[in-house]
């Protein structure tokens, strides 16, 4: 378990060290943005492994040339590199104007708000003043991220480890509004659904004809799909509305609705964007004070691929 205490970060940490800093992430998210779209799944996916493997303290972005950082897991495989390439600018434009000042964990907090912004979703004050990992290891990933297979009772399992709630885990998912998955996540639910052979029953007819269209029996393991059919690129609350029609990709999406626990959230962010985007802002700042490193622990990495020693 993690605190998330966050009590010494605030908004204004860098306003007298780096005064420019929001508006400089703001522009090379932007700029990114323009070049592919998919920096913006990319990066909100990114933050949230971060957080959830050791705290939000940029452990996620070390590059170890003996492959056994948190990045070289079967879990982080996927992340795509849009997102650590929009760290690494944004740094690289950051150092020059406040060298070895900001951190790499809050340079990915605030494009994570960025990118939700920029596909038309809320915008929210992000806290700062985290201080980078001094570790990054591929054995402390294993059972600190949620599987697309799992339940309700074992998805809020594992979002209480971070001091988050259920409510917290029903409004992050809702991330799920934009972005892809691979194929090779979900084709159990398609064509052998807990063994039996068939499709997930709580799939809606049409969505899981589509699918199979999409990811054949046999599917290479790079074909990928949006995981909201509807509004991929936006950031809305359709992922909801998604779960009351089964339209969700993943069983830790559809059970959000199945399952009676969850139900009424999902149809009230379903029914209302604003309580959606609410508790969603609210959520993430909760993520991204979850086992945060201050003051004197930690670094400020000048590469955030790298350590600094
Ligand atoms: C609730 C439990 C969650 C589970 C089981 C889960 C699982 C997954 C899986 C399996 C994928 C597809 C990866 C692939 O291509 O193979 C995915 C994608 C994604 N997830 Fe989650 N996730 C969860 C929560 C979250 C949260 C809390 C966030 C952010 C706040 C998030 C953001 C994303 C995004 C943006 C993508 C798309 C990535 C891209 O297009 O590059 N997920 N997730
Ligand atoms: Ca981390
Ligand atoms: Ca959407």
């Amino acid at each position: 378990a993690y605190s998330s205490g966050g009590g010494a970060l605030s908004p204004g940490y860098y306003s007298k060290s780096c005064p420019k800093l929001e508006p400089i992430v703001r522009e090379e998210v932007a700029r990114k943005k323009n070049e592919t779209v998919v920096t913006i799944p990319a990066v909100l996916r990114l933050f949230f492994h971060d957080c959830f493997v050791n705290g939000c303290d940029a452990s996620v972005l070390i590059a170890s040339a003996k492959e056994d950082a948190e990045k070289n897991t079967r879990d982080n495989d996927s992340l795509a590199g849009d997102g650590y390439d929009t760290v690494n600018r944004v740094k690289a434009r950051v150092e020059k104007e406040c060298p070895g000042v900001v951190s790499c964990s809050d340079i990915l907090a605030l494009a994570a708000r960025d990118v939700v912004s920029l596909a038309d979703g809320p915008y929210w004050t992000v806290e700062l003043g985290r201080r980078d990992a001094l570790v990054s290891r591929a054995s402390d990933v294993e059972g600190k991220l949620p599987g697309p297979d799992m339940k309700v009772r074992e998805l809020t399992a594992i979002f209480k480890n971070g001091g988050l709630s259920q409510l917290d885990m029903v409004a992050l998912s809702g991330a799920h509004t934009v972005g892809f998955s691979h194929c090779t996540r979900f084709t159990d639910r398609l064509y052998n659904f807990s063994g039996t052979g068939k499709t997930d029953p709580s799939f809606s007819k049409d969505y899981a004809e589509a699918l199979k269209k999409a990811c054949p029996r046999d599917v290479s393991d790079t074909i990928a799909v949006n995981m909201d059919p509807i509004t991929p690129i936006t950031f809305d609350n359709n992922y909801y509305t998604n779960l009351l029609h089964g339209f969700g990709l993943f069983t830790s999406d559809q059970v959000l609705y199945t399952d009676s626990a969850s139900r009424e959230t999902v149809k009230q962010f379903s029914a209302n964007q604003t309580s959606f985007f609410e508790a969603f802002m609210a959520s993430m700042i909760k993520l991204g004070r979850v086992g945060v490193k201050t003051g004197d622990s930690g670094e400020i990495r000048t590469d955030c691929t790298a350590f600094n020693h």
